[in-house]
């Protein structure tokens, strides 16, 4: 029990004094007969280290009663103790409450503040928004206040304007003013005058009608003068001098009234003009009263302009607080937006570096594209001079995958994968026995259509340069020569081979326009079914099928000087694109034979030879080409026992084998240099002789069918293949001229 550095009294019981001082927490009140007593550890430690010295060894008396005092001692410590202990478990239940009462407090706590800081995150995101909105409202006021600035402009301008006008208004209204009193004025002169003029006019006629009266006075005078004149003769000479003075007076008063007459005439008009003045001059008055009136109407509108100035500049205002209140805030933003700002100088920064590594990045690699195209055009070029010193016949293998519903388990079909065997060899296992070929290229049974066509397109390209071109597959029955010739219809994916190179010869022939090359291309097919050629685009359609009606003869094949073959009456169409193509190529498939074998549901029992004539036309160069492209998908190779064919289809399978064996001859014999070349010892070999006898360039499919139980077939046809390939007959040689005046070339 530590005493945690408190002051404490020494034990008081222990020395025997009944000094009971407590100073300290949790209080004891131990000791009844000592009343409250406190111990410190040097208290307990000096009470239990106590050792009773006794002066006399016997006497038990006083040891007894040492002893029971140091018993009673102890006893008041170990209550001390207890009572001690019970108050420090009260105390640490008080504590324990308290630490709950905490406790429970932090947690309400935790939960206010975690409320709090929820509800302050979402003023957060108000403010945002608020902050958002504010913006936007900011723009927003700015805009109108540029607006309410523009406006205001414009008021303050037409303000301006209308003062002025008002101005010039109040001073044309002045000056009308003015106009109107001299005008008044003048009116009033006028009428003074006029007033005058009527008093001088009724003077003149007093003063006229007073002449009158001077002159009916006067006559009556000359009356009374005649009277008198007769009753005075001898005064007539003084009445006669007073007659004609009064005569004289008279003439005088006459042309004095005249005179007055004229005045009056003068005055009458000059009245008149004066009137029309003055309606003129009442006219101007009117006029400007009218004008009074619209500059008042003017000025109240002015007015009116006023309390909306006064209105709109109170608005102003109000923006203008506004304005400054999001101006404060704009600057804040600004601040912000500075600090983004840096960030986005410093990624722009970041962006132009890359935008630079991404140019570097072109440059680089258009140079490789470059440097690509000129390995590409080499690779051409060395594959051609390839082509032309190895000879004018190569072999591909091509092995089909294995079909739904075949077996797939001994795999006899395998291919060496070292270096120089890698996509050329292929091994066959029949009776636990490897042979092994090598052909110019094996197609394993996933290569797909174009992967084929990848390979042979540059021989199509020289069918295009003048080349006769011959591509032929061969193989048993099933094993793909259709397919890989014709390809899946209905799949574009899956087209043949004879599709694919329609397709690059029309697209060269368009592309080859702007080098001045015109090419005119002609099709025809035809198969050769039991020795016999059928034209397989007659439109005679019983001429087409039927075998029996046909005369052999009808169809002969000529071979020209130039090494051109001419059928006789077989239909060769012009055609203009590889759509057409196609559609001629389903009239031919509809009218190929074609029978059930036993390896094959729909198995041709022919050859079919699609030959496409094309001629060039160079009109710059006067360059001209004339090459031959020949696809050939030959019949089953099969041998008779495994075709299972009997009657018809036994002539047929004869027929086939013969002159596949024909062809088999033909290649060895030129290959041998013999002199004798059986070309005629078919009609299939009689066909290609052009095409076979060195001049041209010839590719031969042997078509693999992967499945064991054809694994004698495929050893025949590998091997056949394999004398075709170590064959050598000739150099191609291209047909090309200069454009003779007015000839055109025989084809095929
Ligand atoms: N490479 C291939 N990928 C997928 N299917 C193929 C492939 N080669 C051939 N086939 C399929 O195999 C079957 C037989 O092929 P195809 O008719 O072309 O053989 P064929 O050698 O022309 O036979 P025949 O000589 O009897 O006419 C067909 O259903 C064809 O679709």
């Amino acid at each position: 029990m530590a005493n945690n550095g408190r002051i404490r009294s020494a034990f008081p019981v222990a020395n025997g004094s009944k000094d009971l001082t407590s100073n300290s927490a949790p209080a004891s009140t131990a000791g009844s007969e000592y009343g409250p007593v406190e111990f410190t550890r040097d208290d307990v430690e000096a009470l239990l280290n106590e050792r009773i010295k006794y002066k006399s060894k016997f006497n038990y008396k006083e040891r007894c009663e040492n002893m029971m005092d140091y018993i009673k001692r102890l006893r008041l410590c170990i209550r001390w103790f207890q009572e001690l202990e019970l108050d420090y478990a009260f105390e640490q239940e008080k504590l324990k409450n308290a630490l709950e009462l905490n406790e429970k407090h932090c947690g309400d706590m935790e939960v206010s503040l975690k409320n709090k800081e929820e509800e302050l995150n979402m003023i957060i995101e108000e403010l945002r928004k608020n902050f958002g909105s504010v913006q936007i409202q900011l723009v927003k006021e700015q805009t109108e206040k540029l607006a309410a600035n523009d406006s205001l402009g414009k008021e303050k301008e037409a303000r301006v304007a209308i003062e002025k006008a008002q101005a010039g208004l109040t001073e044309e209204l002045g000056k009308a003013q003015g106009e109107l009193q001299t005008a008044n004025q003048r009116i009033q002169s006028v009428n003074d005058m006029y007033k005058l003029l009527q008093e001088y006019n009724s003077s003149l006629q007093l003063y006229n009608s007073k002449l009158q009266g001077d002159l009916d006075e006067a006559h009556e005078t000359i009356k009374r003068g005649e009277k008198e004149r007769t009753a005075i003769v001898e005064n007539i000479g003084n009445l006669k001098g007073q007659f004609s003075a009064l005569q004289d007076q008279l003439a005088a008063s006459k042309a004095s009234q005249d005179e007055t007459m004229k005045q009056k005439a003068v005055l009458v008009n000059e009245i008149a003009s004066l009137k029309v003045e003055l309606q003129q001059v009442k006219d101007d008055r009117d006029r400007h009263l009218v004008e009074v009136k619209t500059l008042q109407t003017e000025a109240s509108k002015y007015n009116d302009f006023k309390d909306a100035i006064t209105e709109l500049e109170s608005t102003c205002s109000s923006q203008k607080t506004q304005i400054r209140e999001l101006h404060d805030r704009l600057l804040s933003s600004d601040r912000r937006l500075q600090v983004s700002d840096l960030t986005t100088f410093e990624k722009m920064n970041e962006y132009e570096d890359q935008k630079q590594t991404i140019i570097d990045l072109k440059s680089r690699v258009e140079e490789a594209e470059l440097k690509l195209v000129e390995g590409e055009k080499l690779r051409k070029k060395l594959h051609n001079t390839i082509l032309e010193l190895k000879g004018n016949i190569r072999v591909f293998c091509r092995v089909r995958p294995v079909l739904p519903g075949e077996n797939e388990e001994g795999k006899a079909i395998s291919y060496p994968t070292s270096l120089e065997a890698l996509g050329r060899s292929i091994d066959l296992l029949q009776n636990a026995q490897k042979h092994s070929f090598t052909f110019d290229k094996v197609f394993v049974p996933n290569a797909s259509q174009e992967d084929v066509f990848t390979e042979i397109s540059q021989l199509v390209q020289s069918s295009l340069d003048g080349y006769k071109v011959c591509i032929f597959a061969y193989g048993q029955t099933g094993s793909g020569k259709t397919y890989t010739m014709m390809g899946r219809p209905g799949n574009p994916e899956e087209k043949g081979l004879i599709p694919r190179c329609l397709e690059q010869i029309f697209e060269t022939r368009q592309s080859l326009r702007s080098q001045g090359w015109k090419y005119e291309l002609q099709v025809s097919m035809l198969e050769i079914y039991n020795e016999t050629i059928r034209d397989l685009l007659s439109t005679n359609k019983d001429a087409a099928r039927t075998d029996n009606g046909v005369s052999p003869q009808k169809h002969a094949i000529k071979h020209d000087a130039s090494g051109n073959t001419h059928v006789a009456e077989l239909t060769i169409l012009d055609v203009k694109s590889s759509r057409e193509v196609s559609f001629l190529l389903d009239h031919a498939a509809r009218n190929r034979s074609v029978g059930k074998t036993q390896m094959n549901e729909q198995s041709s029992r022919s050859h079919f030879v699609f030959t496409l004539r094309i001629s060039g036309v160079n009109e710059s160069t006067e360059q001209q080409v004339q090459g031959v492209l020949n696809l050939i998908d030959l019949a089953g190779s099969e041998r008779l026992s495994k075709s299972g064919s009997t009657g018809d289809r036994l002539k047929e399978t004869q027929a086939i084998n013969k002159s596949l064996s024909s062809l088999g001859d033909v290649i060895f014999a030129l290959a041998k240099k013999e002199d004798h070349v059986p070309f005629r010892n078919s009609k299939l070999t009689y066909l290609l002789q052009p095409c076979l006898g060195g001049d041209s360039k010839t590719l031969m499919f042997v078509n693999i069918a992967p499945e064991s139980s054809s694994t004698g077939e495929s050893l025949c046809s590998l091997r056949f293949a394999a004398r075709v390939n170590a064959c050598e007959i000739g150099t191609p040689r291209r047909q090309t001229h200069i454009k003779p005046l007015d000839s055109r070339l025989s084809l095929g």
